[in-house]
């Protein structure tokens, strides 16, 4: 990938990690510039949410989890020891396949992780969470139900939630895993739109198993197979002119 031209946001560095003795990734490496969107395909079970997840350090949730080699965000190891997690989870956020509301009230759920990181009186809290659902492309809907559940919501408007949450303590990256798989095909357009608008402002990194969203949202997408990096480029380059054979086995069944 040319990235003269991109400043590199995370540079993963031959980056390995291990469920258990299982080697799930293998020594990749590759660039995620900065105010671009990066999609991962490849075949189920390739990795794909397994590298998303390690982005924020999701996997020290769960014992017996194992990485090594670097993942550099601006061009600090986040592998580190020392590295503060909290922080690290507020600046790359992450929005999972599922919509996962909490279950408390819209705004609550707006303010959740802005509450962990910073301390806003009641008129700033208010002025983030508008802020928030704005950038989610929300906020019309809700403004007069701020209070109902999260739960109230219907299933892309939950998503649409998640991403106002994920955005809202202001991170510099969003990492989404395959964010519009359960939901319908207008709040799947709701999501795209946004994610193109959502990278003026942050590095954007997303795990979609559809070809046609890859090449509507993505600038530059990265093919796995079976735990390795196998190719990454421009996006427009990787779905129509692969330099793999696999690549472009994968992508020929994709689209069909
Ligand atoms: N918690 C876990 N413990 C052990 N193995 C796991 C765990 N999570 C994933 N794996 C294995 O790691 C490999 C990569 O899984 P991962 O979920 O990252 O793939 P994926 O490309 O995102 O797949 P999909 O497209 O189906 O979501 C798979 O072989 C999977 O079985």
């Amino acid at each position: 990938m040319d990235t003269t031209q991109n400043q590199s946001k995370i540079a993963v560095r031959d980056f390995n990690f291990y469920y258990g003795t299982f080697h799930a990734l293998k020594n990749v490496n590759m660039d995620i510039p900065a105010n671009k969107v990066t999609a991962f395909i490849g075949p189920s079970g390739c990795g794909k949410s397994t590298l998303l997840r390690t982005f924020n350090r999701m996997y020290d949730l769960y014992p017996g989890m194992k990485a090594d080699g670097q993942l550099l965000l601006d061009g600090k190891n986040i592998l580190d020891k020392n590295v503060d997690l909290n922080l690290l989870r507020a600046k790359v956020g992450m929005v999972f396949q599922k919509p996962t509301p909490f279950p408390m009230s819209i705004y609550d759920n707006v303010t959740f992780g802005v509450k962990l990181y910073e301390s806003l009186s009641r008129s700033e809290l208010d002025d983030r969470v508008e802020w928030a659902l704005r950038k989610a492309a929300l906020w019309g809907e809700v403004k007069d139900k701020l209070k109902q559940s999260g739960n109230s919501l219907s299933g892309g408007q939950q998503q649409r939630l998640c991403i106002a949450r994920a955005v809202a303590s202001k991170p510099e990256v969003v990492l989404l895993d395959e964010p519009t798989s359960a939901l319908d095909p207008i709040s799947t357009a709701h999501i795209e739109e946004l994610v193109t608008e959502l990278k003026k402002d942050y590095t954007i990194a997303i795990v979609t198993h559809n070809m046609q969203q890859a090449a509507r949202v993505s600038d530059y997408t990265a093919y796995m197979y079976l735990g390795e990096l196998m190719e990454v480029g421009e996006t427009t380059q990787i779905l129509t002119k692969p330099g793999r054979k696999e690549t472009e086995d994968y992508i020929t069944v994709k689209f069909g």
